[in-house]
């Protein structure tokens, strides 16, 4: 016999009011492809990683279609460092050697990414590993850098000169989670370091997704750092354009990245913290606005942006008749079957009106 626990109510009516304030945002996102960019500095702890997992599945469940784009900086230095292989970093990227370069191969594509592939695939067989060499996905062209005004080689690193997201697009379609490490090959097939903002950015904008949210060890962009009072919560293209020649270290590339994605019709891309557990969800799902978000100079929106009050930062809406997204999947593209996973499935086998059977909402 079991009797009846004395309910909090109260308690439960928060927990009911969180998850109907999710309500317009899972409209808005349903169908549509989210990246998110993992810094490896956002990679703390095994609780940590284990949340940002939950998150993507959660994602995933609710018919948003994550990409996840990795980095693993510091998983990369620590490893030159035990194989007594100097690095430095200038401007915020690595100078990458060729011995440097199979270390960086090594540690994105076999364990970072080996890693978050396990995690997600705790909960269903949703996500694959890839990474620039993949299909062809990216093809990079050799950079450089300015540092104080003077031009710096960084041997093995390069930009996103192509992008192919066709193989990534497959797997979206087949319901899967692509989890990408940022290694492409030139066109003459050397392979280069690419950093991981700049390979979000590029293939958000490929892939016409509606957000690109980057997860980083800082509660967001701020106007004069190390101040911790002057983070920014929005900040529009060209005030960004402007601020970046005096950002420092890891931010440059970033807020380059963000920078070119809202340039590329992204609508809007957001650095969050992602020390923070669950904040990817936090800044998807609720009224809360988290870290700093880039949006387009007003006049030049893709979509509409909306004031809401809840929101401190405004969120921007498809144009009606833009809007491609709804609640329930398309039947006709609904390809992807969460297997089911004694004990930990989430989702349920449904049905919709045609009868054709649903695995969980997509
Ligand atoms: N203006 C700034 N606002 C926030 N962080 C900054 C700024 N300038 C430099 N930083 C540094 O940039 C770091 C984030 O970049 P990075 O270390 O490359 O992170 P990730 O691994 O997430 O890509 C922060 O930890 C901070 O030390
Ligand atoms: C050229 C360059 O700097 N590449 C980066 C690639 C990994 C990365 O970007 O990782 P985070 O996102 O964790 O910083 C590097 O070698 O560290």
């Amino acid at each position: 016999m079991t009797l009846a626990r004395k309910h909090d109510v109260d308690a439960l009516v928060t927990k009911a009011s969180t998850l109907i304030e999710a309500l317009p945002w899972l409209a808005q996102y349903a169908g549509k492809v989210v990246v998110i960019k993992y810094g490896g500095n956002a990679m703390i702890n095994e609780e940590l990683k284990r949340a940002f997992a939950e998150d993507i599945v959660f994602l995933r469940r609710c018919g948003v279609r994550p990409v996840v784009v990795h980095g693993g900086g510091p998983q990369i230095s620590s490893m030159l460092k035990r194989l007594d292989i100097t690095s430095e970093f200038r401007g915020g990227f690595r100078v990458t050697t060729p011995e440097a370069m199979d270390v960086v191969r090594m540690v994105l594509v076999g364990q970072v990414g080996r890693e978050l592939v396990g995690l997600i695939n705790q909960h269903g067989p949703f996500a694959v590993g890839m990474s620039g060499e993949d299909g062809g996905l990216f093809t990079a062209k050799r950079r450089g850098t300015i540092v104080d005004g003077e031009d710096v080689d960084l041997g093995l690193v390069g930009d996103v000169a192509k992008v192919n997201p066709a193989a990534v697009l497959d797997l979206i379609e087949a319901g899967r989670i692509p989890v990408v490490a940022t290694v492409a090959p030139d066109k003459d097939g050397a392979v280069h370091n690419v950093n991981a903002d700049t390979a979000a950015a590029a293939l958000a904008v490929a892939l016409k997704a509606e957000r690109l949210v980057m997860l980083t060890d800082v509660e967001g962009l701020y106007a004069d750092w190390p101040d911790q009072d002057s983070i920014i919560t929005q900040i529009t293209v060209s005030e960004l354009h402007e601020m970046l020649p005096s950002l420092e270290s890891g931010m440059r590339p970033k807020m380059e990245a963000c920078l070119r994605a809202v340039q590329g019709k992204v609508p809007r891309a957001t650095v969050i913290d992602g020390r923070v557990q669950h904040s990817l969800l936090l800044e998807v799902f609720t009224n809360d606005g988290l870290g700093t978000m880039v949006i387009s100079d007003p006049g030049k929106q893709v979509g509409k942006v909306i004031s809401d009050p809840g929101k401190q930062v405004g969120k921007v809406i498809s144009d009606p008749g833009k809007q491609v997204g709804k609640v329930t999947s398309d039947p006709g593209k609904q390809v992807g079957k969460g297997t089911s996973h004694p004990g930990k499935q989430v989702g349920k086998v449904i049905s919709d009106e045609s009868g054709k059977q649903k695995k969980d909402q997509k």
